[in-house]
């Protein structure tokens, strides 16, 4: 393997594998830290964790788990795939792990970059954008877990480091690979946020990475990178996975909310609400029941606007009504797996991470693109393909179109 990724939860994981299996390289997305090695003919590992929202400490010590174990396949450059919306707290975990991969891999300057144009997120004079608007204004200053209130890139990472932290303008990525590489060479001990508003940006990005022993940032930053290894875009050769299917939404995002609405419309569906889990009124063995019942693919969804999700935050906690929501689409997940279940779409990051655990999945292979950052996946050795969607990620029709490309139909 030549490329090592530490993914902070699986969507993203399967994002930034996307990005690399379309660059040509041959990748593979592990869910944790895999206990045994891998196929030789794998050149890019991908490990998802569960990390972006656990305490700090927490996060370093798995997160340098991973690491050790992409140095031990053979790993040339490590990746610290973080959200394209840069989600995360003052606590972090962004800025420690970052640290701790960088005193790992004795790296002095690690370049930062969440741009990702094609999803309209841009980095400009260190300020994160997301389409037109500054990322403290996209909504994700709503966000249930890590609401996004600064868009200051900068100032954002700096409150969750000790290393200094500093930055390559638009204007000297324009100027080239040799101009960036200039710059972070006068950095010293720092964070580094590189500016990209556009693929070709995150292409000189790519080129200027080639000898970086660690990158922090969004998938974007893997454009560039295949070819330092020498490899060129590929398209997937994908076969399907006909049966069952479910979509599973946990995502509050503004973004999921608007596919909830649109596949409600067309599709069975069943709101799973914040008290009903909380008070334990909910059967699971009743929605299982339900759900095989239906001849179209129905939707689960706990997604909810931010006015009912603070007041069940209120009520119950943050992390208490979190963990308890994950809980149940794991336990679904699980059950409608059991159940013959053979198509299962997610909505959100931290649900897809239930979910994947619920499914006792390890290996996933990477399938064609269903939207922007968005793959379709297999479970390695079982028929179970899967769509693990970042909650603003996809156009508002993307539960069915996502239950097309699972089944073949792309
Ligand atoms: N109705 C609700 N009330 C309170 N919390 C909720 C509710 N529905 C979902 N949640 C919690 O909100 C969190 C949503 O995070 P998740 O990562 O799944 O979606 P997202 O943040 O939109 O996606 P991404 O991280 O990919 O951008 C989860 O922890 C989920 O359990
Ligand atoms: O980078 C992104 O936006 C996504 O891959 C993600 O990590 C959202 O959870």
């Amino acid at each position: 393997m030549k490329l090592g990724v530490i993914a902070d939860d699986f969507t993203g994981a399967s994002d930034i594998a996307l990005m690399l299996s379309e660059g040509g390289m041959p990748t593979a997305q592990f869910v944790g830290v895999p206990e045994h090695s891998i196929d030789d003919h794998i050149e890019a590992g991908v490990v998802g964790l569960k990390s972006r929202t656990i305490a700090a400490a927490d996060a370093v010590a798995i997160s340098l788990e991973a690491c050790d174990w992409l140095l031990s396949q053979g790993c040339q450059q490590i990746i610290f795939k973080v959200c394209s919306t840069f989600d995360s707290t003052d606590a972090g975990n962004i800025g420690p792990v970052t640290e701790a991969l960088a005193d790992r891999l004795g790296e002095e300057t690690v370049l930062v970059c969440p741009a990702f144009p094609e999803n309209g997120r841009s980095v400009y004079q260190g300020h994160l954008f997301v389409k037109d608007v500054l990322l403290s204004e996209s909504g994700m200053q709503h966000h249930p877990l890590t609401p996004m209130t600064d868009p200051d890139i900068r100032r954002v990472l700096a409150r969750q480091t000790s290393r200094s932290v500093k930055h390559i303008s638009v204007s000297d990525v324009w100027a080239g690979p040799d101009a960036v590489i200039q710059n972070a060479s006068k950095a010293g001990k720092a964070m580094v946020v590189v500016d990209a508003v556009r693929n070709e940006d995150l292409m000189t990005f790519g080129r200027a990475a080639a000898s970086r022993k660690l990158l922090t940032g969004g998938s974007g930053i893997a454009l560039g990178l295949p070819q330092n290894f020498g490899f060129q875009p590929e398209t997937s050769s994908w076969a399907g996975v006909s049966g069952k299917a479910v979509v599973l939404s946990g995502s509050c995002s503004a973004a999921t909310r608007g596919q909830v609405a649109a596949y409600k419309a067309s599709a069975p569906s069943r709101e799973l609400n914040a008290d009903d889990i909380m008070s334990q009124r909910l059967s699971l063995q009743e929605v299982v029941e339900w759900a095989i019942r239906q001849d179209t693919a129905p939707l689960l969804y706990s997604s909810a606007d931010p006015a009912i999700v603070a007041a069940a935050q209120d009520k119950y906690g943050r992390e208490n009504s979190a963990d308890a929501i994950e809980k149940v689409f794991a336990n679904l997940a699980a059950a409608l797996s059991h159940e013959g279940v053979k198509r299962i779409v997610v909505a959100g990051g931290e649900t897809s991470g239930a979910v994947v655990s619920g499914l006792q999945a390890d290996t996933l292979e990477i399938g064609p693109k269903i939207a922007a950052g968005v793959p379709a996946l297999k479970v390695a050795g079982r028929p179970l393909a899967l769509a693990l969607k970042s909650g603003n990620f996809g156009g508002p029709e993307f539960f069915s179109e996502a239950l097309s490309v699972l089944e073949g139909r792309v």
